[in-house]
């Protein structure tokens, strides 16, 4: 567990973070949102202790921060930024396995830790363990940048905009990527962004700040449904909302599951989410939908007023 006790940084007279107060359980995902300069970034690295703190207690299981040696803390936390801060002269294995080796973990196991890594994140040994920074994507790159970060299996990992700089489509795939790994590894991930929508897709708990404070957090569908200012409400979309709240609900848990009757030009999965199905009812000018199961079995219907009841 991370604690923030009334947390500040001052940079001269400037409060870059003001008095935070904040609570991250074992295995949860906390994404930090705001607009730029808020002080998201200062706030992850002060975690690490990349920033000390002015004010307040930062504690970890308990511990305050400053109990703990820098260098032992900084290898109990994986740490993933933006622009990915590899070695551009290492290939990808000597990169992802820098700190096991700091760690002095033994050559045949530091190997099978990259390579075990490599498979998690999706990146084909054979072909990417013997290249360079520069013969990457920037979506190959970032995934690298994750590897390396979780490779001494750090039960903290600490993301800086990990996939700001890549295009949507790379973007969104490297999200559900994310939600999987997380599904498998239960790190206590928190992950700063300015793009809402995709806070709203990764966290469990949503931290907004504004000018070095916290002003509302919360879990996605709560900050959606109640946002506490007009600058947050703007934040999760204005009149937007609607969808982006589909978009978190799974058609599973809206289906009617007894209805067969729903012409079956469009289908949707239980798993898939109820902006996807809003969707295909436009497209096919149907205010009823198909649920069926992987095997294309039918396990329920899913009628447009479903989601208008969701609204009520
Ligand atoms: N080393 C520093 N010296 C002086 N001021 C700093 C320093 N680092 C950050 N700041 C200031 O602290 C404030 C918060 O910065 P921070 O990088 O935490 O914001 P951010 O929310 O992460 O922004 P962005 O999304 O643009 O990265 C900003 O006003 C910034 O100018």
């Amino acid at each position: 567990m991370i604690e923030l006790d009334g947390v500040s940084k001052y940079f001269g007279d400037e409060a870059a973070v003001d008095g935070i107060s904040l609570t991250i359980p074992d295995g949860s995902l906390c994404v930090l949102v705001g607009t730029s300069g808020c002080g998201k970034s200062t706030t992850l690295r002060m975690i690490n202790r990349l920033i000390e703190h002015s004010a307040g207690e930062i504690r970890i299981d308990g511990h305050q921060i400053r109990s703990f040696n820098e260098e032992t803390l900084r290898r109990r936390i994986g740490y993933a930024i933006q622009n990915t801060g590899l070695f551009p002269h290492w290939t990808v294995a000597r990169n992802i396995g820098v700190v096991p080796r700091l760690l002095k973990w033994e050559k045949a196991i530091v190997e099978r830790r990259v390579e075990e890594l490599m498979t998690l994140l999706g990146l084909d040994v054979d072909e990417f363990a013997g290249k360079y920074p520069h013969q990457l994507s920037g979506g190959q790159a970032q995934r690298v940048g994750v590897a390396r970060a979780l490779a001494a299996d750090p039960g903290i990992l600490l993301m800086d905009e990990p996939f700001g700089a890549l295009d949507p489509i790379t973007r969104s795939s490297l999200q559900a990527e994310l939600l999987r790994i997380q599904s498998h590894i239960r790190k206590t991930i928190v992950f700063v962004t300015h793009d809402m929508d995709e806070a709203l897709r990764l966290a469990d708990h949503i931290v907004v700040m504004r000018a070095g404070r916290i002003i509302q957090q919360g879990a996605p569908a709560d900050i959606l449904a109640h946002p506490t200012d007009d600058f947050v409400e703007t934040l999760v979309g204005g009149r937007d909302r609607g969808l982006k709240r589909a978009a978190l609900t799974r058609v599973g848990d809206m289906m009617d599951p007894a209805g067969d009757d729903a012409p079956a030009a469009a289908a949707v999965t239980p798993d898939d989410s109820m902006r996807l199905a809003v969707s295909l009812m436009l497209w096919h000018g149907v205010s009823r939908l198909a649920v069926v199961d992987e095997a294309g079995q039918r396990v329920g219907t899913l009628p447009l007023s479903r989601l208008v009841d969701q609204a009520g």
